[in-house]
C-alpha cells in the first residue's frame, strides 16, 4: 500500500479532485430517493409532482456528467502513473550492476516494465479512488439511512458485516494469484527471449517443440493463476450481489411488519429500500476497488523488487592523482571469483606500458576475459588494485573509467540499425571524415562502397545482415571512433581471414601509436609482435615476455605456438 501510495501522491491534488467529483455525483444520487419519496408523497396527497420531478431529471444529467469528466481525469492519471512506474523501471534496468544482469532472464524483467506496471496503474488510481468513493458514499447511505429509520440501519448493517467478514478472507487470496501469474507471465518472457534470441540455433537443432514447450508451460501457468484469481473474484462479486439482496429481504420483512404494526409509514420503508438498493452501487465501487488494489498489490513486489536490485551508482570522491608517468594499465596482486565458483583471477599482477600492445595469452578458461571485465568495473575485485595511467580505477567512477577505454567483445555484438548508427554509438559526434578513417583502418570502406544505401544500409537484429568478420571489424571501428586511452580487443580477429586479419593488424598498429592495446588472442600468429605478453593460467600469471623470450623460457607458451605451427616442437 506505501508504493502505492508513493506513486499515487504526485497525483494527489488530481485524485482528491476526481474523488470529489466522484462523491458529488454520488451525491446527486444520494438525493434522488428523497426526491422520489417527495414525489410519492405529492402524489399520495394529490398534489402536483411536476417540481420534484424536474428536480430529479437535473439531478440525473448533472450526475452523469460529472461521472464522465471524474472518469476522464482518472484515466488520464492512471496512464501518467504508469509511464512513471515505466520510466523509474527502465532507469534501473538499464543501470543494473553486471553481476545482477548475469543471473536475471532479460524477458522476466521486460516483462515486469510491461505488464505488472499496468495492474499496478490501475491500483494506483481506480483501486484507490474507488476505495475512497465507496467508503465514503457506503457511509453517507448509512447516515442517511440511519435518519430514516436507526432499526432498519442496524438490520442493514448485521448483515453487510456478515458477508465483508467473509470477503476480506476471499481478496487476499486474489492478491497471491495474481503474484503467482504474474511470475509466469514473466517466465514466458524469459522463455521467448531465450528462443527467439538463439532462433537459429533453436532451428537448426529441431527444438521447437520442446522450447514451445517450455514456453507453454509457463504460459499454462499463468493460465491456471488467473483461473484461480477469476474464480475469486466471482465469488467476491457474488458475496457483493448477495449482501444487497440479503440486506433487502431483511430490511422488507423487518419493515414490512414495522408498517403492519403501524410503526413505519409506507413512503419511509419505501425511501429505505431504494437507499439499499442504492448502496449496491457504492458497495460494487468499494468491492471492485479492493480488488483492483489486490490485482496491483500482486504485483507491486515484483515491481519493487527492482527497485531493490542493486544498480551502478556512481561514487562522487576526488580521484587519485598519478604520482608520475605510470603504466597505461596495471592489475596489482587482483583477486577476483564469480559467485559460487573456484577464483577466476588469484592474484593477477601485471603491467601493459603506455602505447603498445601488450597480448594476453592462455588456454581457454584462464581468465582473460575475466580480467578485461574487471579492468572496465563491470564487476568488483575481492582484493587488489587495478589502476589506469596510474590512478586507482576503485576511486574513478564507472563512466569515467569507461570513457578512457574502447572495448571490442569477443563476439562484437552489433545492435540493430543502420551501419552509421552503429559506429556513432561509440561516439555520437564523430565527424565524416573521423568515420571515413575508421571504416578505411578497418578495411569496412569497401563494403559500404559496395552497398547501395552506403553508411545507411541496415545491419538487421544483432547484424545478422552481416558476415561475421564485416561484425567484428564493425565494432573494432566503433572502438577506434571512441579515441581511447586503452583499447581493449578480445579475439578481435578471430573471424578474419588472411587478407583482412593482415589489414587489421596494421590498423591495430597504427591505432597503438595514438593508444595501448591490450589484446586477447587465441591465435598467436597476431600477437608475436605485441611488445609485451602475459601468459595466464588457472586464473594466475605465468609467464611475461616477448613472443621470441617466451618460446625459450616458458613451456605452456611453447606449446601453444607449437600447436599453431608458429615453432617447431623444440623450440626452434
Ligand atoms: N559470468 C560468469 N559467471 C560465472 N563464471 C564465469 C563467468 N564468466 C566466466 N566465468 C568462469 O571464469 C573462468 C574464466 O573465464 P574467462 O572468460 O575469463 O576465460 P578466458 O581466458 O577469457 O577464456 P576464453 O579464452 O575461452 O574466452 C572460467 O572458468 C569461466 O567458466
Amino acid at each position: 500500500m506505501r508504493v502505492l501510495f508513493r506513486y499515487a501522491r504526485p497525483h494527489r491534488l488530481v485524485l482528491a479532485a476526481s474523488l470529489l467529483l466522484v462523491l458529488a455525483a454520488s451525491v446527486a444520487g444520494l438525493i434522488q430517493p428523497l426526491v422520489a419519496q417527495r414525489v410519492l408523497e405529492a402524489l399520495a396527497d394529490g398534489g402536483g409532482a411536476a417540481g420534484p420531478i424536474a428536480w430529479l431529471a437535473v439531478l440525473v444529467v448533472v450526475g452523469a456528467g460529472l461521472t464522465g469528466l471524474q472518469s476522464w481525469w482518472q484515466q488520464r492519471t492512471a496512464e501518467r502513473v504508469v509511464r512513471q512506474v515505466r520510466r523509474d523501471l527502465v532507469f534501473r534496468l538499464v543501470r543494473l550492476r553486471v553481476p545482477e544482469l548475469d543471473r536475471r532472464a532479460p524477458g522476466d524483467l521486460i516483462a515486469r516494465v510491461t505488464s505488472d506496471s499496468t495492474l499496478l496503474q490501475n491500483a494506483a488510481t481506480d483501486g484507490l479512488v474507488n476505495v475512497a468513493n465507496g467508503t465514503l458514499s457506503v457511509t453517507g447511505a448509512l447516515v442517511l439511512m440511519g435518519a430514516v429509520h436507526a432499526g432498519l440501519l442496524a438490520v442493514t448493517l448485521a448483515v453487510l458485516l456478515s458477508v465483508a467478514a467473509v470477503m476480506m478472507l476471499v481478496l487476499p487470496r486474489i492478491r497471491l494469484a495474481v503474484a503467482r501469474g504474474q511470475e509466469s507471465v514473466g517466465a514466458v518472457g524469459a522463455a521467448l527471449d531465450r528462443t527467439l534470441g538463439a532462433a537459429r540455433t533453436v532451428k537448426a537443432n529441431g527444438a521447437e517443440r520442446r522450447e514451445t514447450a517450455v514456453a507453454e508451460d509457463a504460459i499454462d501457468g499463468a493460465y491456471r493463476a488467473g483461473l484461480t484469481g477469476a474464480r475469486y473474484a466471482a465469488w467476491v462479486r457474488v458475496l457483493s450481489g448477495v449482501s444487497i439482496q440479503a440486506a433487502f429481504l431483511a430490511v422488507l420483512g423487518v419493515g414490512g411488519a414495522l408498517v403492519a404494526a403501524g410503526d413505519l409509514t409506507t413512503p419511509a420503508l419505501i425511501a429505505f429500500l431504494l437507499y439499499v438498493f442504492y448502496l449496491a452501487s457504492p458497495i460494487g465501487s468499494l468491492v471492485a476497488g479492493l480488488s483492483t488494489l489486490q490485482l496491483g498489490l500482486g504485483a507491486v513486489g515484483r515491481i519493487e523488487e527492482v527497485g531493490r536490485m542493486p544498480v551502478e551508482e556512481d561514487v562522487d570522491r576526488a580521484p587519485e592523482r598519478a604520482a608520475g608517468p605510470a603504466p597505461a594499465v596495471e592489475f596489482d596482486d587482483v583477486w577476483f571469483s564469480y559467485p559460487d565458483r573456484a577464483p577466476a583471477l588469484g592474484g593477477v599482477s601485471f603491467t601493459a606500458p603506455a602505447g603498445g600492445q601488450t597480448a594476453l595469452v592462455g588456454l581457454s578458461g584462464a581468465g582473460k576475459t575475466t580480467t578485461f571485465a574487471l579492468l572496465q568495473r563491470f564487476y568488483e575485485p575481492a582484493a587488489g588494485r587495478i589502476r589506469i595511467g596510474g590512478v586507482d580505477i576503485a576511486t574513478l567512477d564507472r563512466a569515467q573509467v569507461r570513457r578512457r577505454i574502447a572495448y571490442v567483445e569477443q563476439d562484437s555484438p552489433v545492435m540493430a540499425g543502420t551501419l552509421e548508427e552503429n559506429l556513432r554509438y561509440a561516439q555520437p559526434d564523430a565527424s565524416a571524415e573521423d568515420i571515413a578513417e575508421a571504416l578505411r583502418l578497418t578495411r569496412l570502406d569497401e563494403l559500404v562502397a559496395r552497398l547501395p544505401e552506403g553508411l545507411r544500409t541496415p545491419v538487421g537484429t544483432r547484424g545478422v545482415a552481416l558476415s561475421g568478420g564485416e561484425r567484428q571489424r564493425l565494432a573494432i571501428a566503433r572502438a577506434l571512433l571512441r579515441r581511447p586511452e586503452v583499447l581493449l580487443l578480445d579475439e578481435a580477429t578471430a573471424q578474419l581471414d588472411a587478407r583482412n586479419e593482415q589489414a587489421l593488424r596494421e590498423a591495430v598498429d597504427s591505432v597503438s601509436r595514438r593508444c595501448t592495446v591490450v589484446l586477447i588472442a587465441h591465435r598467436l600468429s597476431t600477437v608475436t609482435e605485441a611488445d609485451r605478453i602475459v601468459v595466464l593460467e588457472h586464473g594466475r600469471v605465468r609467464a611475461v615476455g616477448s613472443h621470441r623470450e617466451l618460446v625459450a623460457s616458458d613451456v605452456l607458451y611453447r606449446e601453444l605456438a607449437a600447436s599453431q605451427l608458429l615453432v617447431g616442437e623444440e623450440g626452434a
